[in-house]
């Protein structure tokens, strides 16, 4: 490429005046690149959660609502997590195969109430397991894979059969793309979406999550057996082929800010709709930074999101979805 050179050069002169930063702008930031995740309670109250600040878990009674305001603001899709009550949760998380678990009453309560918005729901089994692993565990605490691509396979099924759009299996299992690609299109759900989380590793990042979820208390150990090593790039784009080949439709990398360049790499490698998480401790990272006076929210939000845009993301799950949504609307 040959380019002018210093004084005709002068990279400062488009940004002189705001509309033209606008029309030199390399990537755009809509509404409908956000997914907003979602925990539901299993009480009659609006529950705050401590560790993230600003969100809450929202009863059934409650959920319809938040759908309206999402879906207002141009948000085209939830992501559902439910916070099973202690009772229900076993060791083999059977509760995740219950038709009527919370999980799949909030889909159908949000379906009922707003039925063009997109439901993204997780697979894996730690809201339901009392030991808090993603899967079935053996007398030694190793997550079995094979067992636990069974369930999950249950797990989506009863998800997609009470209207989920989009299966996100968050488990990190082996092979339980193509088990649940093939139980979906056998069940007659051949337009159920799968996204996968491809590339998520075992990251200080999820704390505040586990909270939301209850799980903290319960994890018995931690997630490096089936997680991946912050260590590793290589074998992402492996995790991603696998599960592109398994049938996905689009796949996931999370964290997020920290991942960028797992974000850039996939995008590069495979030319497929690519997701970020940006996940509860990124969120609280920038919120409690604007509790202590050092950045401003509107402002972080809308860089962060930007940046995930420009690695080559097709959109965002983000705890300040609704937030991010309204400014870009305004
Ligand atoms: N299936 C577990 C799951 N699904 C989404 C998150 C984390 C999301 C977040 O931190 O916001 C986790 C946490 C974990 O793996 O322990
Ligand atoms: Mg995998």
């Amino acid at each position: 490429m040959t380019q002018a050179a210093f004084p005709a050069l002068r990279l400062r002169r488009p940004r002189r005046h705001g509309w033209s930063r606008a029309m030199f702008a390399e990537n755009v930031l809509t509404p409908a690149d956000l997914i907003w995740p979602l925990f539901i309670a299993h009480g009659d109250e609006v529950e705050p959660i401590a560790s993230l600040p600003g969100v809450s878990r929202w009863p059934l009674a409650r959920i319809a609502e938040r759908a309206k305001e999402a879906r207002d603001a141009g948000i085209p899709c939830l992501a559902l997590f439910p916070n099973t009550p202690r009772d229900k949760r076993s060791d083999d998380g059977r509760e995740a195969l219950n038709p009527d678990n919370l999980m799949c009453r909030a889909i159908r309560t949000i379906k009922d109430a707003v039925p063009d918005i997109g439901l993204l729901t997780d697979v894996a089994l730690d809201p339901y397991t009392s030991h808090g692993h993603d899967g079935l565990v053996d007398a030694e605490g190793h997550v079995l894979n094979d067992p636990t691509k069974d369930v999950l396979v249950g797990q989506a099924l009863v998800q997609a059969e009470a209207g989920s759009d989009i299966i996100a299996p968050s488990d990190m299992m082996d092979g339980r793309i193509g088990a649940i690609r093939g139980a979906l299109e056998g069940g007659g759900h051949v337009d159920v979406q799968i996204m996968a989380y491809a590339a998520k590793y075992a990251s200080a990042f999820y704390g505040p999550f586990r909270d939301a979820v209850d799980t903290r208390g319960l994890l018995k150990g931690d997630k490096k057996g089936y997680q991946m090593n912050p260590a590793n790039a290589e074998e992402a784009l492996r995790e991603v082929a696998m599960d592109l080949a398994e049938g996905a439709d689009s796949v996931m990398v999370k964290p997020g800010l920290p991942y960028l360049d797992i974000v850039r790499l996939v995008k590069q490698r495979f030319e497929v709709p690519v997701f970020a998480y940006q996940v509860s401790g990124e969120y609280a990272m920038i919120e409690h930074a604007v509790a202590a006076g050092a950045a401003d929210r509107d402002a972080m939000v809308l860089e962060t999101l930007m940046a995930f845009k420009r690695a080559g993301a097709s959109g965002v799950l983000t705890y300040h979805a609704l937030h991010a949504a309204r400014l870009l609307g305004a």
